[in-house]
């Protein structure tokens, strides 16, 4: 399983880790979703939240989009119950492309011409099963670059 990254690594950047945070909405998701990410031999940083207590969505969208912004982490998946507030959250940052997807065909849009850094999912719209498929889809797409790459930059 590839991670497809145009960015050069930076110092310090964990390349092969794919950061993960949700609030209490779609904890039981992400908590899905790490398995199945380990189970692949990827290694995971999970940036909260940490149970199904009520939570403020956008503290764990600033922690993981924070992390992709400054290189830290090169992907990253955010979770919330619509996926909304974290898309709108993450894309906030500097050098973050947070897509949020519950279809494929989106998914690997989001990487072949959008070349996305955050996968954003909806947990109380994705079941687990299509969740897992749409994360394959999004580290096994590569970005396509070309004329993608131009108007990526220019934003
Ligand atoms: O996108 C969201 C917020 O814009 C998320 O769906 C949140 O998970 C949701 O708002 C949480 O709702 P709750 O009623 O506080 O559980």
């Amino acid at each position: 399983m590839t991670c497809a990254t145009t960015a050069s690594p930076q110092k310090g950047e964990k390349k092969d880790v794919i950061i993960i945070g949700s609030d209490h909405a779609a904890f039981e998701l992400k908590e899905k979703l790490k398995t199945f990410l380990k189970e692949r031999g990827l290694e995971v940083e999970d940036a909260g939240t940490y149970d199904e207590t009520s939570m403020n969505y956008a503290d764990i969208g600033k922690k993981v989009a924070g992390a992709i912004s400054d290189n830290t982490y090169a992907r990253g998946i955010l979770l919330c119950g619509t996926g909304l507030g974290m898309s709108m959250v993450a894309n906030r940052f500097s050098n973050v492309r947070a897509a949020l997807c519950s279809d494929i065909f989106s998914v690997r849009m989001s990487r072949c011409h959008n070349d996305s850094n955050i996968l954003v999912m909806g947990g109380r719209l994705v079941g687990d099963v299509l969740a897992c498929e749409l994360v394959r889809e999004w580290l096994e797409t590569p970005f396509e670059g070309g004329r993608h790459l131009d108007r990526i930059m220019s934003f």
